[in-house]
């Protein structure tokens, strides 16, 4: 079994940040393990307030999990500050994890930043060159590249930008569009979409946390990056198709779905 970390927030209504990657690391039997890097109030409707996590704790759990256990894939999302960056960043120097998936969260779905604005730049020059494969959403692409995305030939034009900032792959999302909720995964050469029909659905509370889990996990696995990213587009759609219509705002996507269609869960 490998071992699978995600750096992230913690959302405690469940349904984003490190709550949904570690689900999604146990549906695809993995081990999951986690670093917190901040503290999310927040629920399906709104996001009460963040507390982040002194640096030297950040620093302390990445040593825990580093000195003891062997990390077969990872998972960066929110870190909300310059701060928590630099430290994210210099533990990933030292430690030379493979295949980090970074997914570079700003703002959670009900509109509040859980990115400082002025964390812009350290994100670019710290985290971006460490990145094997970068996620953005077309909002994040957007604030990175200083681009506006209408298009797919935009969200190609911005991978391209994106790229050259430093990941090996850029996997730009389109479920902030209109139409087909189409990705497009750039190496450097070649574009490659995934594309699937949009559900008319209001229960995408952490879409993007699971899509770049799923990643992680597949290519801790053995799986190639597109063969990693179209099973993990097949993951996300299927947790979307049958997100858990909770609470009152954006509902969760639905991993334990999965789990049953895979013969994890025995009814
Ligand atoms: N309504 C939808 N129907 C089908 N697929 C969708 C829908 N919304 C999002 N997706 C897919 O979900 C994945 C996550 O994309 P999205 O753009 O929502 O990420 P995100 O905004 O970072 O997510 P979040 O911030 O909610 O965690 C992508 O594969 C995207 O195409
Ligand atoms: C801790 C944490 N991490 C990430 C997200 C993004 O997810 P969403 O855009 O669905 O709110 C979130 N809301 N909370």
């Amino acid at each position: 079994m490998k071992n699978l970390l995600t750096i992230a927030g913690s959302d405690c209504s469940g349904g984003a940040g490190i709550q949904a990657d570690l689900k999604t690391f146990a549906a695809h039997g993995t081990f999951g393990m986690s670093v917190i890097v901040s503290v999310v109030a927040e629920n399906t409707s709104r996001v009460i307030s963040i507390h982040d996590i002194p640096s030297q704790i950040v620093a302390d759990q990445i040593d825990a999990v580093f000195e003891d256990i062997a990390v077969d894939g990872i998972k960066i999302g929110m870190l909300s500050g310059a701060d928590q960056m630099r430290t994210v960043s210099e533990k990933l120097r030292f430690y030379r994890p493979s295949g980090v998936v970074l997914d570079p969260v700003m703002v959670a779905k009900g509109g509040r930043a859980l990115m400082h604005p002025e964390a812009l730049e350290t994100l670019k020059a710290e985290m971006l060159p460490q990145a094997f494969l970068l996620t953005p959403n077309i909002p994040e692409a957007e604030a990175i590249t200083g681009m506006e995305i209408h298009t797919v030939k935009d969200m190609e034009k911005a991978a391209v930008i994106l790229r050259s900032m430093g990941p090996r792959y850029v996997l730009v999302k389109g479920g902030h569009l209109t139409g087909d909720a189409v990705d497009i995964l750039y190496d450097g050469k070649d574009y490659r979409s995934f594309t699937t029909e949009r559900i008319p659905t209001k229960n995408t509370h952490g879409t993007g946390c699971t899509l770049s889990s799923a990643i992680a996990a597949n290519l801790a696995n053995g799986a190639e990056v597109p063969e990693a990213v179209s099973a993990a587009k097949e993951y996300v759609t299927t947790a979307i198709r049958h997100a858990l219509p909770i609470g009152k705002g954006h509902g969760p996507t639905n991993h334990f779905y999965n789990l049953y269609k895979s013969g994890g869960i025995l009814q």
